[in-house]
Formats: structure tokens, C-alpha cells, sequence
């Protein structure tokens, strides 16, 4: 993991849905920094709070204890439209159906995030992300004249439009094939080494995960795991561990 400034960081986050006899304790007392510039995977089984903590991490959803930084910024004390500012200026998504709106071009679709900012991207800027991510040559084309990775490539691209202190991930190769998704991971990994990005990711994908500079692994609510030096087989020992029947 690189040195340097801390661009996430959870300190005894603990998130309840809904309340009463139904209430779910999703996040159970988590503390976890993403260091500026490193790819961080989130891996464990279903139900273990993976979704619960991107959302609280993003600034989508408030936690119910704890506090949530990104860079400087006191997540968690922000009011709603403070947080959506947040999320606008300063926070990148790429989910697993890219979300790409169908009746625009790919550079349309990409300039979309400085929009609803109230700015305009500069052509320039579209055609140097274009490049970084490897869709120069598809900047016309509408969504459903790209393949899955290609239109993936497209939400990586938009979500940097903006200049992100950080890229949130939710299954991004969740609905790629193998090839595609390795090129994507490659993306993103490449993006973090040269370009001192950081991405989290939520990931079921082993193959994903190792792409990643740590992997950590959730289960009911709580950080039971981490690996610094994923591998494939690394991280499959350390999720079936995780996965065995409980007595
Ligand atoms: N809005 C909600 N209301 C009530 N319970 C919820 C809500 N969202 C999530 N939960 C519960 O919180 C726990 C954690 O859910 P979460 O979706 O974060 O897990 P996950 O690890 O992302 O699961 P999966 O891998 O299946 O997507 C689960 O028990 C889930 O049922």
C-alpha cells in the first residue's frame, strides 16, 4: 500500500436498519482506512454488510454510531444535501449495470456528473479521459452500440470526470465476461498505480479481488479478515473460511 494521506476512513461505524424486533445490525463497530492512492476489494458472504458499508462509506446512507472521513471531510456530520454536494464534487461510482443513459453518446454519458454540477466538461478533458481509459475511438457511439466492457469503460470514465478524491465500485465486473472483466480490473488497477487514484470495491469475485492492493473480508457486520498480498487461491481459502456452515 502506498504511504501518504488517509482518503477513507470509518472509526467505530455501526449501522441499524430499520428499528425494534425487525431492527438489522449491518455494521457492527468498523474501522477501516484506504490509504490516497490504493485499491481496496471488500469481500463476504451474503448478507455481511458489503452494500451497508460502500452506501455509509459514499455518503449514500448515515451511519447510526461512528464517524466517516473522506479526505478532511466529516462525512457523517453532514445534513442530506450536504451529503449529495459531497457525493457530486468529490466521490466517483461505477456500479455493475454502468447506468449509462441509453438516448446519449458515450462522451455525452461521460460529461453527465460536471452537468449536473453546472458545469460543462471541456472537450479536451473528455478526450484525455477517453484515452486513460481506452475509448477514443467510441466516443459517438450510444451504449447499445458498445459491448459490456466497453460501456464499462464509459461509467469508469464518467466517474472520473469530476476528479474524485475517491471511486466507490459495486460489482463493477459483476456482469462482464472473464476477458472483459480482467481488462477492466486491469483499468482500474492502472489508474490507481499511475494516476495515485483510489478505488474501493465490493466484489463476490476472487479473480477481482486479487487485483486489488488488500482485500477485506466482512462477516456479520465486522471486519474479521484483511489480506495485504491478495492472490486467487488466497482469497478463496480465506472466504471459504468464512462460508462454513455455523453450528
Ligand atoms: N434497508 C434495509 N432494511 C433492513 N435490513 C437491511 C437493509 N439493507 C440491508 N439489510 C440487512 O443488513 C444486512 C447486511 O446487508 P448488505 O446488503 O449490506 O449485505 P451484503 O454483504 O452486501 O450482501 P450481498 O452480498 O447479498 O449483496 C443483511 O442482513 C440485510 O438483510
Amino acid at each position: 500500500m502506498t504511504g501518504g494521506s488517509t482518503a477513507l476512513r470509518l472509526s467505530g461505524v455501526s449501522k441499524q436498519h430499520g428499528r425494534g424486533p425487525q431492527a438489522v445490525r449491518a455494521l457492527d463497530g468498523i474501522d477501516f482506512q484506504v490509504a490516497q492512492g490504493s485499491f481496496v476489494a471488500v469481500m463476504g458472504p451474503s448478507g455481511s454488510g458489503k452494500s451497508t458499508l460502500l452506501q455509509c462509506a459514499a455518503g449514500l446512507d448515515r451511519v447510526s454510531t461512528g464517524t466517516v472521513r473522506i479526505g478532511e471531510v466529516a462525512v457523517s456530520e453532514l445534513d442530506e444535501s450536504q451529503r449529495a454536494m459531497l457525493r457530486r464534487d468529490r466521490v466517483g461510482f461505477v456500479f455493475q449495470h454502468y447506468n449509462l443513459l441509453p438516448g446519449l453518446t458515450a462522451a455525452q454519458n461521460i460529461e453527465v456528473p460536471a452537468r449536473l454540477a453546472g458545469r460543462r466538461a471541456n472537450p479536451a478533458v473528455i478526450d484525455d479521459l477517453a484515452a486513460r481509459v481506452g475509448i477514443v475511438d467510441l466516443l459517438r457511439r450510444r451504449p447499445a452500440q458498445l459491448s459490456g466492457g466497453q460501456q464499462q469503460r464509459v461509467a469508469i470514465a464518467r466517474a472520473l470526470v469530476t476528479g474524485p478524491e475517491i471511486v466507490f465500485g459495486d460489482e463493477p465486473t459483476g456482469a462482464l465476461d472473464t476477458a472483459a472483466a480482467r481488462q477492466v480490473l486491469t483499468l482500474m488497477r492502472d489508474l490507481v498505480h499511475r494516476e495515485r487514484q483510489t478505488i474501493v470495491m465490493v466484489t463476490h469475485d476472487p479473480v477481482a479481488a486479487a487485483h486489488a492492493d488488500r482485500v477485506v473480508f466482512l462477516a456479520d457486520g465486522r471486519i474479521v479478515d484483511e489480506d495485504e498480498n491478495p492472490s486467487v487461491d488466497g482469497v478463496l481459502r480465506r472466504m471459504s473460511r468464512l462460508e462454513k456452515p455455523r453450528c
